[in-house]
């Protein structure tokens, strides 16, 4: 097709008919996106026969102003400041047909602070389009005049910190298992030797809500008497993810509500209760002083695949602006998709207050924050304190580690698990801190500690042959950053 099509006059460009939608406007690859600008990379992959500018085009605008046919109403609108421009495309390294578009949109074109809106627009119809084969959002840049119409995580890594008096390690938690069936009274039970054998943190599954096995009020209760008397009994701050996700906002604020009446820090929802649900229970959190931890469960369907869906580095950017202060991000190690160099991607995007673009991580833009609170990442599925060097060294330090089967599945009972993972983490704190070559020698300092502490020996014999090697579905496209000309 004609690249660089010449403006057409408005008698043909809105006569009644069907054009190309670089035709109509979509495809301008002068176009020098402006600071107010949102800015999205798609990854596209376009039907045999269309053009990669044309598909670019089309995404362009059927995620803004487009439908299928010229419209004279477009006429009576500024469409030319509407329409989203399709500025660059660009071949995906290694993958003939597929290929990276940049589009821009207008600031005007969203309503301020509302990620519903926002992704209707973004990832509304456009995902089905049939001149289309897949269609996958990569990343975006959002400028700060629109981060700044967002909330941000409700308390933040700093306040968490202050609040729970933890400083200088990762939090250590731990989800109670199994999953579903225990008993109010036996799940209190599992709380409580948990946060006795050294965990700051145990939390409820993503899956337990009120079912008739334990209504909500009734773990709530024993969970938050095993929080009192764990906290009494060590001298720590102690607490417990309180998962309120349920049917109805209604219900969700009634338990919210309940559990910060028991003296709760925490309560935890579920990414599938939908972006205006969570963005709710934000500024409920913030107006109650609660810590928010969101569980992001049902990701996996649509970010796990890397020609289709939405990249985990969206979904993170759209949970810091919506406000939750813990997000599941991802262990590197564990039984769960995730490769060290998208993780971290993922992980910089929570904590860190500018992203410097950095394509080998899988970050296309710069990205300022603007001074909205920054999000503590949860790493968690399938991880035991034999490989605890290697969660400090790909996660750091702002993030909690959480051992559900590695703690509750100990030979020597729950407590013993929790103090496995305490010992082990603090050993390599230290030796860190020391200035140990940890992640070269992390076996052996954990074998070290586990000379004077048998649950850490324990563990360590027990989860020693444990690894998850698979091959990655979503490694970035990119490796060495230098090779790469912007
Ligand atoms: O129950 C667990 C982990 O239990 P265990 O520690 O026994 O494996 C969590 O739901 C997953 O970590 C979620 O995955 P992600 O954190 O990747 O969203
Ligand atoms: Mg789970």
């Amino acid at each position: 097709m004609n690249e660089r099509a010449q403006p057409l006059t408005a008698a043909k460009r809105y006569a009644a008919g069907v054009m190309k939608y670089a035709q109509m406007g979509y495809w301008q690859p002068d176009y020098e996106p402006k600071d107010t600008d949102v800015i999205a990379l798609f990854r596209i992959t376009p039907q045999d026969g269309v053009d990669p500018e044309e598909a670019a085009a089309a995404v362009a605008g059927e995620s803004s102003t487009a439908t299928w046919t010229v419209v004279w109403t477009d006429r009576l609108t500024n469409c030319e400041k509407y329409r989203a421009k399709a500025y660059r495309v660009d071949p995906v390294p290694n993958q003939p047909g597929v290929w990276f578009a940049y589009i821009a949109y207008e600031l005007d074109l969203f309503e301020e602070g509302s990620i519903a809106n926002l992704t209707a627009s973004i990832i509304g119809n456009v995902f089905g389009f049939k001149p289309l084969k897949a269609l996958r959002l990569e990343d975006m840049r959002l400028p700060t005049a629109y981060v700044k119409t967002f909330q941000g995580p409700a308390t933040g890594i700093v306040v968490e910190r202050e609040r729970l008096q933890c400083w200088g390690r990762p939090l250590l938690g731990a989800t109670v298992k199994p999953k579903l069936g225990l008993s109010g009274r036996n799940y209190g039970r599992v709380v409580y030797e948990a946060l006795k054998g050294g965990l700051d943190f145990t939390k409820d599954d993503e899956n337990i809500n009120s079912q008739p096995f334990m209504h909500w009020r009734d773990r709530f209760l024993y969970c938050m008497e095993a929080v009192a008397r764990a906290s009494a009994a060590t001298g720590e701050v102690k607490g417990t993810y309180l998962n309120v996700t349920a049917a109805t906002m209604e219900d969700m604020y009634e338990r919210a509500e309940f559990a910060k009446e028991l003296g709760s820090v925490i309560v935890m929802i579920d990414l599938v209760i939908g972006y205006t649900a969570i963005q709710s229970m934000a500024k409920w959190a913030r107006r109650n002083n609660m810590i928010l931890h969101l569980h992001r469960a049902g990701h996996s369907t649509y970010t796990r695949q890397r020609s289709h869906g939405v990249s985990f580095r969206v979904i993170a950017k759209w949970m810091r602006l919506a406000g939750v202060d813990h997000i599941h991000a991802g262990t590197v190690v564990g039984k769960l998709e995730g490769d060290p160099a998208t993780t971290r991607g993922y992980y910089d995007i929570c904590r860190e207050e500018y992203n410097q673009k950095c394509l080998e991580h899988g970050v296309f833009f710069d990205q300022d924050w603007a001074s909205l609170n920054r999000l503590m990442p949860v790493a968690s599925g399938g991880i035991h304190a034999g490989q605890m060097h290697q969660l400090i060294q790909h996660l750091g330090e702002d993030v909690v580690l959480q051992f559900g089967g590695g703690t509750i599945g100990h030979p020597d009972g729950i407590a013993a698990g929790a103090q496995a993972n305490r010992v082990a983490l603090e050993a390599m704190i230290f030796a860190r801190n020391a200035g140990a070559d940890y992640v070269k020698d992390g076996p052996e300092i954990l074998a070290r500690a586990a000379r004077t502490c048998t649950p850490l020996r324990q563990a360590l014999d027990t989860w020693k042959d444990v690894t998850f090697n698979y091959q990655s579905t979503d490694a970035p496209d990119f490796t060495p950053l230098e090779s790469v000309t912007a």
